[in-house]
């Protein structure tokens, strides 16, 4: 068993090896599903969970000079001074910090993608969860990759971020934070993996998508829905534990710092042409490509002709996803043709399916074993 902090009280952990060699956790509740705040600060003699905040930047971290300005702040608060602002929670958890950058998330690269994963891998040998704090904009891309290549020997990772900078009236960063790091300590959040939270909802870190620019209630699993949902300081989870169909986890060495492959998104348009797209592979180092393509895989038929046989050539893989919120690309959408390396990208959304491009040529992986993982999601 790989856990540190097994609890039979609550459900039973098993270590599952499926068979595309992540370590899956089947969870067993013996107890109803939807467990409250009571069942671990009634513990007593029980050492309360160990949890790790890491501090990454974002709107949560930011100040304004004015009450009513929501935008173009500057990230300026530390991790230490976020922690302050968050109710007493001495009875829920034992908590640590540490600042592992302070950006806003739209500065973070692979550098700081690669450093946060390592610093998380860490935490969680040595604690009981751990919780992020980042901004939304680019947290979906980190939700994403963390998931894919964190091992959580099932403990909570918990990601927060908040909408409105701290100087603002109705901040939502105080909140958003508390109730992370409650999330992160409830026995009920274990073999989950990555989890979001964000305005009172609990999301997957592999499917959560920020939907809205402006407003609180931004990310979103749509689709695949929320797992559960804060009220009244209780946890509570629709569903017993369970990880995303189609997650394939990456093993990177613990210290990883890179480089990761450069994989680019095209935004496809009406008048769309496949020049751009061979402007780039021409001149820049180009290892991959995502195309955000009109509805389910729609492209014009011109530049359908001229990927597959850019694709061909260079042994490029090329990943149709969609420009919509919501729905898919399926293989049904594809292009017909039998050497073209193009490829359906399923559920994911195109910068999800950069990352998982990404590591997908970091593994070296042929074109056949690339359709293999996006088949995870029904793509392929
Ligand atoms: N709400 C936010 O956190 C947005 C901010 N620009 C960020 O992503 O860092």
């Amino acid at each position: 068993m790989p856990l540190s902090r097994p609890c039979s009280e609550c459900f039973d952990v098993h270590e599952d090896v499926k068979d595309l060699h992540h370590p899956v956790f089947t969870v067993k509740f013996r107890l109803n599903s939807v467990a409250t705040l009571d069942s671990i600060s009634s513990v007593g003699s029980v050492k309360l969970p160990q949890i790790k905040v890491l501090g990454t930047g974002g709107t949560i971290a930011a100040k304004g000079s004015t009450a009513f300005q929501t935008a173009g702040y500057h990230v300026d608060l530390t991790i230490e001074d976020l922690i302050s602002s968050i109710p007493d929670l001495s009875q829920t958890c034992d908590l640590q910090f540490e600042q592992v950058c302070n950006l806003d998330s739209k500065e973070i690269t692979n550098t700081e993608l690669l450093q946060l994963r390592n610093k998380v891998q860490e935490a969680i040998y040595q604690y009981d969860g751990v919780v992020i704090t980042h901004g939304t904009d680019s947290c979906e891309e980190t939700s994403f990759f963390l998931d894919s290549t964190i091992d959580t020997l099932g403990k909570p990772v918990v990601i927060c971020g908040s909408m409105r900078p701290s100087t603002s009236v109705s901040a939502d960063g105080p909140s958003n934070l508390y109730q992370a790091c409650v999330v992160a300590s409830h026995k009920a959040s274990w073999g989950r993996g990555i989890l979001v939270t964000l305005n009172d909802k609990i999301g997957s870190g592999y499917y959560i998508s920020k939907t809205d620019a402006n407003s609180l209630d931004t990310f979103k699993s749509l689709g695949s829905g929320y797992l559960g949902n804060f009220v009244n300081g209780e946890v509570h989870y629709y569903f017993p534990p369970q990880r995303p169909t189609g997650l394939r986890y990456f093993q990177l060495p613990l210290g990883f710092a890179g480089p990761l492959s450069n994989v680019m998104i095209f935004y496809a348009h009406q008048g769309f042409t496949a020049d751009i797209v061979k402007l780039a592979v021409a001149n820049m180092n180009v290892h991959g490509i995502v195309i955000a393509t009109m509805g389910s895989g729609s492209l014009p038929d011109a530049s359908n002709a001229a990927l597959g046989d850019l694709s061909a050539q260079k042994h490029l893989p090329i990943i149709y996803c969609k420009r919509s919120t919501d729905g898919m690309v399926p293989i049904g959408s594809m292009p017909k043709s039998n050497n073209s390396f193009l490829v359906a990208g399923g559920y994911l959304n195109p910068q999800k399916a950069r990352i998982l491009l990404q590591l997908c040529l970091h593994e070296n992986m042929d074109i056949r074993l690339i359709r293999r993982v996006f088949s995870g999601v029904y793509g392929g």
